[in-house]
């Protein structure tokens, strides 16, 4: 009987040593993770996203989510009857988008993960970029073929206060952040795509990892002709290839450059439509999906 059960165990026992390297590694380190509203597409996955969240927490790391939600904005602007469209990879947000948007991310789909990660504790907390001045922004103009074009109630973050965040953590709590900011003179809120807003809470947060949640395996060398996935590439690298990037990849490969350069040590692109791909991170030695990092130093280069 005895015997039996050291026999099931052992492998159990086996798995749980061979990711004390990364735990020993991670101890302490702030990880913030971008779930991507694409990725969020049935109820088991997102309550195996929550459970890896929380193993990361009672493992000794501080993680710290930034969710997405583009196509559950969608489905309600819809349903409101307002057309949906995107210049630049970022929505075109009206006034009366921004009502929706903020309804769906921070009433909507905020409440959903922090309901899903309390299921085992009084661990998360929700808040917007508007809380305790946590994301400030401007008005967005992106520059489209030489022009600068009006695309609404688009920020682009100007500040970061890390304050709340900060105290959250010391308190052993998950943030849960939705991608709202507030501007300058709180006069009204701006809609911040979440990987903009991830990579700049990273930054902000000395985070060691950024992990960006999507519904592909990685970035894809020669999308959409090929599935092959580029694993790893340094900062400069991915600089180079940025120009050529189209759609929903634009904001997430700026955003991994911009936690790179800003000093997160490895921000990685995972597939989250594969259950667990949080542990499966950190199972595996080189890891999944696309990992970016910054340049070698000088006489390091391949
Ligand atoms: N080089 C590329 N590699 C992989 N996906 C790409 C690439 N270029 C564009 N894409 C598109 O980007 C999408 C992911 O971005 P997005 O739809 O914004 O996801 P999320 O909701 O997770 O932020 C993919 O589903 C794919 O259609
Ligand atoms: C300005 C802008 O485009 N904001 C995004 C915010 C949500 C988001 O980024 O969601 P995903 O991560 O699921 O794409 C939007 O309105 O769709």
């Amino acid at each position: 009987m005895t015997t039996t059960r050291k026999h099931t165990a052992l492998p159990k026992a086996q798995i749980l040593v061979e990711a004390l390297p990364w735990l020993t590694r991670h101890h302490g380190k702030t990880v913030v993770i971008k779930f991507g509203g694409n990725a969020m597409v049935d109820e088991e996955l997102k309550a195996a996203f929550a459970q890896d969240v929380v193993f990361l927490r009672h493992a000794g790391l501080k993680p710290v989510v930034v969710h997405g939600g583009g196509p559950q904005i969608s489905a309600a602007l819809d349903r409101h009857g307002i057309v949906s469209e995107f210049k630049a990879g970022l929505r075109v947000t009206t006034e009366d988008a921004m009502d929706v948007v903020r309804m769906v991310l921070a009433g909507q789909v905020q409440r959903e993960l922090v309901g899903l990660l309390n299921r085992h504790g009084p661990l998360a907390v929700g808040l917007t970029g508007e809380d305790a001045h946590t994301i400030t922004a401007t008005k967005h103009l992106p520059e489209i073929d030489g022009e600068l074009v009006d695309i609404g109630r688009v920020g682009e973050i100007t500040a970061i206060d890390t304050g709340a965040i900060e105290a959250l953590l010391a308190d052993g709590r998950i943030p849960v952040v939705s991608s709202i900011a507030r501007s300058q003179d709180d006069g009204h809120v701006y809609n911040v795509n979440a990987d903009t807003a991830a990579a700049a809470l990273a930054a902000a947060l000395g985070a060691e990892t950024l992990m960006v949640l999507t519904d592909v395996e990685g970035l894809y060398e020669d999308w959409p002709h090929s599935d092959e996935v580029i694993s790893r590439l340094t900062a400069t690298q991915l600089e180079k290839l940025l120009p050529e990037l189209s759609s929903g990849m634009v904001p997430k490969m700026q955003g991994c450059l911009h936690a790179v350069r800003g000093g997160v040590r490895t921000a990685r692109v995972i597939d989250g439509r594969v259950q667990h791909s949080i542990l499966l991170e950190i199972f595996t030695d080189e890891g999944i999906g696309t990992m970016v990092v910054p340049d070698e130093p000088e006489g390091d280069a391949p």
